[in-house]
Order: C-alpha cells, then sequence, then structure tokens
C-alpha cells in the first residue's frame, strides 16, 4: 500500500524525457515517487483529488534570508548601500536568536503557502533556521554568514562558527537540511579570506553560497582594489566550481559568463530584489546561452517584499523579454524550469522533477479560479496568471504540509503574531 496517491490531475512532469499528463496519477511512497501514469493500481493511505489542479515539483528558491520577514517594508525605496548599512545591518545588530527563530517561521509558513518546497539561506542565528525548517518539513541548504569585512578576529569568529554549522546540521532532518559556507560578497571579505573559506568547504565537502556582482559599486571597488572584477578574482583563487550558488550576478561581462558556464557554477537570479534596489539586469538569456545553471531566488523580505516564486518567474519572464525587445525570451516552460529543475540542481537535491525515484517534494495548484479560466495552456497559466496563493496542496519529503489550504504543520495564526510582535519589539530597539 502506498502513503499518498493525487490523482485526476494535470501532471507537470518538468521531466525532459517524459511529457505532461493531462488527466493523471503520482504514487508516493517513503518520501520518494513510485509511480507516474494515467492510472494506478496502487491503494493509499491518503488519496489527494486534484481534479481540476494542476501537480508539479515543488518550486525551490535558491537565494534568501528567511529571518529577514521581521524586516518586510522595513526600509523601502532606498539604494542597496544606504538600505544595508544605513538601515538594515543596525538593526540586525539588535537581532537576537529568539528574532531569527520567529522570523524564519514565518518565512517557512509563507513558502509552504506559496509552494516552494526547498530553498537557499545565509543569515546569523542559523541553528534558529535550521530548527524552523526542522518544525516545517521543509528542505533548506543552509549557510552561516561570514561578513569579514577586512577585520581578521571578526573574521576567524564567524569562520569558526560557520563550520561549526556545517558540520552541527549536515543532513540534519531526516537529510532536508543540507549546509554550505556563506561568504557574504567579494567586497565585504578579502581575497585571502576567501581562498580560506574555499578550502573549508573543501575539507568538508560543503558547497559555497555567494552574493556576487550584485552592483556596479561592487564592480568598481573591486576594480579599484585588485585591478579586476569579482568572478576573475575568485577564478584566480581557485574558488568557483559546481558547488558554488552565486547570488544575482548582475554586472557580469561576456569574459565573466564564460568563466561561470566554464566552471559550473549555479547562479540564483533575483530579479525582483534586483528590480527593487534598482541594481540593474541580470544578464540572464546569455548565461542560459553559455550552459550556465540559472535558478530563482526571492532574496530576503527586505527587498521583494515576499516569498511568493511565482511573482518572481512572471516578473523574470516579463524583465527579460522588454530588456531583449523580444517577446520570444525566457518563455513560460523554461522559466518554469529555473524555478524547478535548476533549482534543484543548484542545491544538489533530488528534486525538481515528477520522476519515478525522485524525492517526493510535489505542489498541487488550484486552476479552478476566475484569473485561471479559461485555460488553454497550463504552463503559460502557471507563469502569467497563477500566484502563490493558488497552491492548495504542498508535500515535501512525501509528507503533506499543507492539505487542500489547511497548514498542518504550523499553527498559522500563532506564528504571525508572535512574529509581529517579535518584529515591533526588535524596531523599538533599534530606535531606543
Ligand atoms: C551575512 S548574512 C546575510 C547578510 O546579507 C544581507 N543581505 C540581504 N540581502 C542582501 C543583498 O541583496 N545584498 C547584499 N546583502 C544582503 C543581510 O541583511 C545580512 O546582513
Ligand atoms: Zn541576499
Amino acid at each position: 500500500m502506498a502513503d499518498i496517491i493525487v490523482k485526476n490531475a494535470y501532471v507537470l512532469t518538468m521531466d525532459p524525457d517524459a511529457g505532461d499528463l493531462k488527466n493523471g496519477t503520482v504514487v508516493i511512497e517513503d518520501g520518494k515517487i513510485t509511480e507516474i501514469g494515467e492510472k494506478t493500481s496502487e491503494s493509499a493511505d491518503t488519496v489527494i483529488d486534484a481534479k481540476h489542479s494542476v501537480v508539479m515539483p515543488g518550486l525551490v528558491n535558491t537565494h534568501t534570508h528567511a529571518a529577514m520577514t521581521l524586516f518586510r517594508g522595513y526600509a523601502d525605496d532606498l539604494q542597496l548601500a544606504d538600505w544595508l548599512e544605513g538601515h538594515i545591518w543596525p538593526a540586525e545588530a539588535k537581532l537576537t536568536a529568539d528574532d531569527v527563530y520567529k522570523g524564519s517561521l514565518l518565512a517557512c509558513l509563507e513558502m509552504i503557502r506559496s509552494g516552494t518546497t526547498s530553498f537557499a539561506d545565509m543569515y546569523f542565528y542559523m541553528d534558529e533556521t535550521a530548527k524552523a525548517v526542522e518544525a516545517s518539513g521543509l528542505r533548506a541548504s543552509l549557510c552561516h554568514g561570514l561578513i569579514e569585512l577586512w577585520n581578521e578576529e571578526k573574521g576567524a569568529t564567524d569562520l569558526k562558527e560557520g563550520k561549526r554549522f556545517v558540520r552541527a546540521w549536515q543532513g540534519a532532518a531526516d537529510g532536508r537540511i543540507k549546509t554550505m559556507y556563506g561568504p557574504h560578497a567579494p567586497n565585504t571579505c578579502s581575497e585571502e579570506y576567501l581562498a580560506k573559506v574555499r578550502e573549508e568547504a573543501n575539507r568538508d565537502g560543503a558547497g559555497i553560497h555567494i552574493h556576487l556582482l550584485e552592483t556596479e559599486a561592487e564592480l568598481l571597488a573591486m576594480k579599484e582594489r585588485y585591478g579586476k572584477c569579482s568572478v576573475h578574482l575568485l577564478e584566480d583563487i581557485g574558488f568557483l566550481g559546481p558547488d558554488v550558488l552565486a547570488a544575482h550576478c548582475v554586472w557580469l561581462s561576456d569574459g565573466d559568463i564564460e568563466i561561470l558556464g566554464k566552471r559550473g557554477v549555479n547562479v540564483s537570479h533575483n530579479v525582483i530584489s534586483n528590480m527593487k534596489l534598482a541594481s540593474g539586469i541580470a544578464p540572464v538569456h546569455k548565461m542560459l546561452e553559455k550552459g550556465v545553471n540559472v535558478s530563482l531566488g526571492t532574496d530576503g523580505c527586505a527587498s521583494n517584499n515576499n516569498l511568493d516564486l511565482f511573482e518572481e518567474m512572471k516578473t523574470a519572464a516579463l524583465l527579460h523579454k522588454v530588456n531583449t525587445f523580444s517577446p520570444t525570451a525566457l518563455p513560460a516552460r523554461q522559466v518554469l524550469q529555473m524555478g524547478t529543475v535548476n533549482g534543484a540542481k543548484a542545491l544538489g537535491t533530488e528534486t525538481g522533477m515528477l520522476k519515478v525515484g525522485m524525492k517526493a517534494d510535489l505542489i498541487v495548484v488550484d486552476m479552478k479560479k476566475p484569473h485561471l479560466t479559461p485555460c488553454f495552456n497550463v504552463p503559460s497559466h502557471l507563469v502569467y496568471s497563477a500566484k502563490g496563493s493558488d497552491v492548495r496542496t504542498t508535500i515535501v519529503n512525501g509528507k503533506v504540509l499543507m492539505d487542500d489550504y489547511k497548514v498542518l504543520v504550523l499553527d498559522e495564526q500563532k506564528v504571525m503574531e508572535e512574529t509581529q510582535k517579535a518584529a515591533e519589539e526588535l524596531v523599538a530597539r533599534v530606535n531606543a
């Protein structure tokens, strides 16, 4: 007997070797997909009737700072340097571990509701984010953020904590948690420090998550300091590889794109954050042309201001069409691939596709809505018309986290009330 059967669904597999099923069934056992077909002879403990719905792989958010839900709407309409150094960092200096737990739990709740089944996160007090992931049932790749700022003592303390975190949580929560190293950016960490982080990551077999060429200011600062841009610096110290997840990558030259492609670096495109902070437009079409694995991220809620990857997919598709004057740029299926398959590749998880043997991370999207009627083309609807709030069921590792719009794993009211209170108290401490 299987654990879960999802039946009567449009099955969007995202598997390049298999097509979609207009009316199909997905069978789940022991956390994995065991069968996909038109019908099944299996029976199951839980049967989900997905009539008028699409079942698809869960979305993968490859760059966020979950606890920053606490700063949703806190410092809007500012340039990155002013936003970060003038507002966010002073507020983060007053954060407590408990704040990070509450902010992260709220983020998990928002992600479950909007169809994200795994995410990559870099922040402080990461034990708390890991505990929130454990409690919520989501999957995540987590790292403690390392901001050396040319202060040797701070760098060493951060790296020690980063290493402790990597070793403490690798494979935790039934394998749903992976750990990485998280040097903040090439303009906030020295060349020597970045080389040291690379060494430690090699020693632990862990990947590296870093912000990379997000702003023109970073590019200019790097050229002035080193006479070369961030990508060339990282290439020269042997930092780049397929275990690197680079967020943003807005200010890339064609030569940088060649290097990222050659080294198999994974790029998280955070289109809404880049637009809101006016950082620029990442050359996504060029990266895809050169075979770079580009996925999607929201960044934190202080620069987005939500964690809805459906919004991210639509915005990415639209921005790159207008930017290239080509309505055929980033078509719906390619954007869906960035949100699922490419994200899973970036995090190194056996997810992102509905395929027998893959981990059962999937979502059911309700298509019986006014804004989704009529429906001629399911992938187009998912990218251009659907919203995170159309997700009715979320399953991770074969466990139902939300069933027909009811979140089963968290007390939703309590999470919202407690985070609201924590955020108010935090802001009061900042303003005191
Ligand atoms: C080292 S922990 C993460 C650190 O990064 C800050 N942050 C959030 N969003 C961005 C962004 O878009 N660019 C650079 N840094 C960002 C966050 O506030 C933490 O301090
Ligand atoms: Zn970020």
